[in-house]
């Protein structure tokens, strides 16, 4: 079964833009950009199109690549104190020299629409309510939407980014599934991915998961997103998995774009004033 990343988000913009409507609500979110990374463009541009499907206002603070960190802190003080911005993202990586830790540590708690500032990273830790890092709750979304079950499962993330890797496991967790989480020092990687249930790869290796190392019938969902040969592709080899998971998701089409519908939902629900819960 392919799990259409790409179609449910934009059911799910869909409910979002009636929602944002009913309640009139007119959330603005502001997006810091330092240097003119290419990879930034698609992900800026496929935010701002979200942003306008649903009724967000979408604000673009940029500065230059050879920015302070004192200057970036300066401008996230103001985003914080604006009472017209509900929510603010720091658009990652950003470039060497700048202190990206006291940068995401700097934004308000409450306008952090990624869930990485430190207490919201807490908040997760501890199932306490709090916006959940946007990749991690698109593939919450996924899967209990095409009722995948988690509790008393065996779930195998590869990756422990801050990001993607440590938070999904930590949402899984709360899920009730029985976790791994696997690194670049793991060993014998095979032996444990076949033993999963739900494999989840965030390893940002292209076909570093392959039919060998996937049980039939479980569920894949890869978050890689690798250029080959100019081409982007996942972390798993798609066409050999596909013939023995029992679920998994394209790239493009898959994780991405619930990416960027987790982001939208995380704006509107901040901008609600409502702490928001997930699982
Ligand atoms: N679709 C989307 O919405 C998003 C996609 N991505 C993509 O997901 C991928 C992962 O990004 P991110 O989470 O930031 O991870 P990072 O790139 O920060 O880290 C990669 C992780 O994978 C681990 N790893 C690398 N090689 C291996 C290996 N051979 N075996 C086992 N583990 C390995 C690393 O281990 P170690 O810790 O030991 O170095 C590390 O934990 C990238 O392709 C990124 O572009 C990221 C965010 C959103
Ligand atoms: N503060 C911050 N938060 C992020 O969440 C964040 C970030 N910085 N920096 C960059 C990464 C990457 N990321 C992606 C989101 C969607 C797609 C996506 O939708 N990709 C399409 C393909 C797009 C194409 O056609 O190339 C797909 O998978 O279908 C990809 C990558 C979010 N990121």
């Amino acid at each position: 079964m392919i799990l259409d990343g790409k179609g449910l988000a934009a059911r799910r913009l869909e409910l979002l833009k009636e929602d944002i409507l009913e309640e009139k609500l007119s959330p603005t979110l502001a997006t810091v950009i330092v240097g003119d990374d290419p990879a930034s463009h698609m992900y800026v541009r496929m935010k701002h199109r979200a942003c306008e499907q649903v009724g967000i206002n979408s604000v673009n603070v940029t500065l230059p690549a050879d920015t302070t960190t004192k200057t970036v802190l300066d401008r996230i003080r103001q985003l914080n104190e604006d009472p017209d911005i509900d929510g603010i993202l720091v658009q990652l990586p950003l470039p060497e020299g700048i202190d990206t830790e006291s940068v995401i540590a700097s934004i308000n708690p409450e306008k952090d629409v990624d869930g990485f500032h430190p207490l919201n990273m807490g908040r997760l830790m501890t199932g306490l309510p709090g916006p959940r890092p946007c990749t991690p709750k698109g593939i919450m979304t996924l899967l209990s939407e095409y009722n995948i079950p988690t509790s008393g499962k065996r779930a195998v993330i590869v990756g422990r980014s801050v990001d993607v890797g440590r938070p999904i496991g930590l949402l899984l967790l709360h899920a009730d599934a029985t976790v791994t989480i696997c690194h670049s020092k793991t060993e014998n990687l095979a032996e444990i991915t076949r033993q999963a249930d739900i494999l989840v790869s965030a390893a940002g290796r292209a076909g570093i998961i392959t039919a060998d190392m996937v049980k039939p019938g479980e569920s894949v969902i890869d978050v890689g997103t690798n250029q080959v040969n100019g081409k982007l592709c996942g972390d798993v080899s798609f066409s050999e998995v596909e013939k023995i998971a029992g679920a998994i998701t394209p790239v493009p089409g898959g994780v991405g774009p619930m990416t960027i519908a987790s982001l939208m939902e995380n704006t509107a629900d901040i901008a609600r004033n409502r702490c928001v819960h997930f699982m």
